[in-house]
């Protein structure tokens, strides 16, 4: 099985990569995904979150309040580091829980959205790594536009990742997402037909077809072999 690595800096652009990927029919497993069900009301991780940071983080719902939680962790470095090791077992878990899903459903090729991918090192289980990457100057705009942020919350946010122009520079792949959604979709269609190149024999051998294949030739070789000694 393929694992196509996913990342970029906040706002630039990797959930619309992988709503392009989905829409192509390739599974993506979304790390901010498995972070929100990670924080939900009554799970591990909202309680060990909650115990470190207090009710004040919560809504009256009791839910996270995540814009509260995010201002706090984001103008904070010892607080974002705190919120990431409680977190990071959590994520690493629903993370590769997914990845065991989708290869028992015999998927081929699987896309992993982590916005931390190098940061967490988790670059060194996927191959080819895509990078999107935007200039700092559209990264904060498009932050700014998205999330109403002030200009110095949108850089806090930037600011607590690994400089974008670094992880460019460590990509099997960069999608430059600094023009239009037509440049990036012209883009993206040269990108899927790379990672829809057929598997190495490596990532064959590492599908759910080819365990099959491995434990079939196994039990045959043991039946042959059985079938020798009682002729011999
Ligand atoms: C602090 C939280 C609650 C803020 O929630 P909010 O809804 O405002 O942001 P959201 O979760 O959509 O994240 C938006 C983007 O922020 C960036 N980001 C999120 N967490 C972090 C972090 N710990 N360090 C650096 N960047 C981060 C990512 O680019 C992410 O795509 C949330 O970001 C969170 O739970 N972060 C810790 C979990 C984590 O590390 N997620 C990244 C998975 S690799
Ligand atoms: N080529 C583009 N032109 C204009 N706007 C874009 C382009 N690509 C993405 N956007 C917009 O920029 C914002 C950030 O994009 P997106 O949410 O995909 O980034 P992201 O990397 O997933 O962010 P996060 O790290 O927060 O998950 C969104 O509002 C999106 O609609």
């Amino acid at each position: 099985m393929r694992i196509v690595g996913l990342t970029g800096g906040i706002a630039s652009g990797k959930s619309t990569v992988s709503n392009l990927f989905k829409a192509s029919g390739i599974p993506v497993v979304d790390a901010d995904v498995v972070a929100r069900d990670v924080l939900k009301k009554g799970s591990g991780g909202w309680k060990k979150v909650v115990a470190a940071f207090g009710d004040e983080i919560l809504l009256p719902s009791r839910e996270v309040d995540r814009p509260k939680l995010g201002q706090i962790v984001f103008s904070s470095d010892s607080k974002r580091q705190l919120l990431n090791k409680l977190m990071a077992p959590y994520i690493s878990t629903g993370i590769f829980l997914e990845i065991l899903r989708q290869w028992a459903s015999g998927a081929k090729v699987i896309v992993v959205d982590i916005p931390l991918l190098f940061e967490v090192k988790m670059d060194k289980w996927t191959k080819p790594v895509v990078v999107v990457w935007v200039s700092e100057e559209t990264q904060l705009k498009r932050l700014m536009e998205r999330d109403g942020l002030s200009e110095e919350d949108a850089r806090n946010r930037v600011m607590a990742q690994m400089p974008l122009d670094l992880k460019r520079s460590k990509a099997d792949i960069v999608i430059d997402n600094n023009g239009s959604l037509d440049d990036l979709h012209q883009q993206f269609d040269k990108v899927l037909s790379e990672i829809r190149r057929s598997l190495t024999w490596t990532e064959f051998w590492r599908s759910r077809q080819g365990a099959f294949s491995v434990l079939g030739s196994v039990i045959l070789g043991v039946f042959a072999c059985k079938q020798l000694n009682i002729g011999s």
